[in-house]
């Protein structure tokens, strides 16, 4: 799709992926898995964008390739502008590297089990030739900021609970100042009065540092609450892309509307609203099916949308639904 993203705040977005494809296992001659198929969104400062959809729709991958831990098989991402796919100036690519960061489900794959966290943390800073006072004072700060005291720093990761080695992950994520950072199911491994914790340093931290967030989670509770704009993902593709209360409020792509329905409200009778259960199996990302990629598995589905694949258009300001028959039920 070629549609320019709305942006919030009226500035340069910071952080653009435009056309975003990723094939895995694809070779000359054969297609691989379809990860990825076409994506185009834009971060602009400050502001967090929700990504959902089902396990295995490509989430994963989009947030891997926005801070190109993965490049991707086609497409640009582009920060402040300048391309950082095709060939970009190391200058450039390491200052998108400080710049772009990612926290994971598992802080562990951040922490190295057999050094002290404080060292951990500080790798980002040293593998830029940070001078040592400067690292030692940055990983002070970072240590406060994630609630943590300045001990902590000597200590092992076995050490600490779960939530306390996330927001270890977080400081590290912090310690190079980024403006982005993708954050991939941060909180789904944490008991939940953990998880609401560190939404809540992620809310504080965000207002404070201005910081652009990628919030991938299955949790459209927390996606609601933390997201201004979300993208719903099926088979690769964004298939809706609106702001948060607009679409947990008035989804117009049926696979929204089925996604949401597990988590809608009562309606003004009080009356719960009614879930919508998928028919049929997800369709593997290798065979997408023809058409609209959802045509297998929707209700309205009609020769049209089994042969024509909807693109994803602008139906109200900042509002991008991809489907025939947006807002029917
Ligand atoms: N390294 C890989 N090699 C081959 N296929 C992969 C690889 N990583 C992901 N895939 C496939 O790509 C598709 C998208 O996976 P991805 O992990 O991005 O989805 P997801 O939406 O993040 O899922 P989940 O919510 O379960 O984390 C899936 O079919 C997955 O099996």
């Amino acid at each position: 799709m070629t549609e320019t993203q709305p942006d919030r705040t009226g500035s340069e977005p910071l952080l653009e992926l435009s056309g975003i494809g990723h094939e895995f296992g694809g070779r000359p001659g054969r297609s691989g898995v379809r990860a990825v198929d076409d994506i185009t969104l834009a971060l602009s400062p400050g502001e967090t964008v929700g990504l959902v959809g089902e396990s295995g729709c490509g989430k994963s991958t989009l947030g891997r390739i926005a801070t190109r831990l993965y490049r991707p098989t086609r497409g640009a991402v582009r920060f402040e502008g300048k391309d950082m796919t095709h060939k970009p100036k190391s200058a450039d690519l390491k200052a998108f590297r400080r710049a772009v960061q990612m926290v994971f489900q598992d802080p562990n794959g951040s922490l190295n089990p057999r050094l002290p966290v404080g060292a951990s943390i500080e790798e980002p800073l040293r593998a830029r030739g940070v001078a040592r006072a400067e690292r030692r004072t940055r990983l002070a700060e970072v240590l406060e900021e994630v609630g943590l005291d300045t001990s902590a720093a000597a200590r092992y990761p076995h050490e600490f609970s779960g939530g306390q080695r996330q927001r270890l992950a977080l400081a590290r994520a912090l310690a190079p100042q980024p403006s982005v950072i993708v954050l991939d199911e941060p909180t789904s491994a944490l008991d939940v009065s953990i998880q609401a914790q560190i939404l809540n340093l992620l809310q504080e931290i965000q207002q404070r540092d201005r910081i652009a967030y990628l919030f991938i989670s299955h949790n459209l509770g927390v996606v609601r609450h933390l997201s201004e704009r979300v993208a719903v993902m099926y088979l690769g593709s964004i298939v809706e892309l609106a702001p948060a209360k607009e679409l947990f409020e008035d989804p117009q792509h049926p696979y929204s509307m089925a996604l949401l329905s597990s988590v809608l409200e009562p309606g003004d009778d009080g009356a719960p609203g009614e879930q919508i259960v998928l028919k049929g199996e997800l369709p593997s990302p290798s065979d997408i099916p023809a058409g609209c990629p959802f045509s297998s598995r929707c209700w309205l589905a009609d020769d049209h949308c089994r042969s024509e694949r909807p693109a994803l258009t602008e139906r109200a300001p900042g509002h991008l639904t991809a489907c025939h028959k947006p807002g029917s039920h």
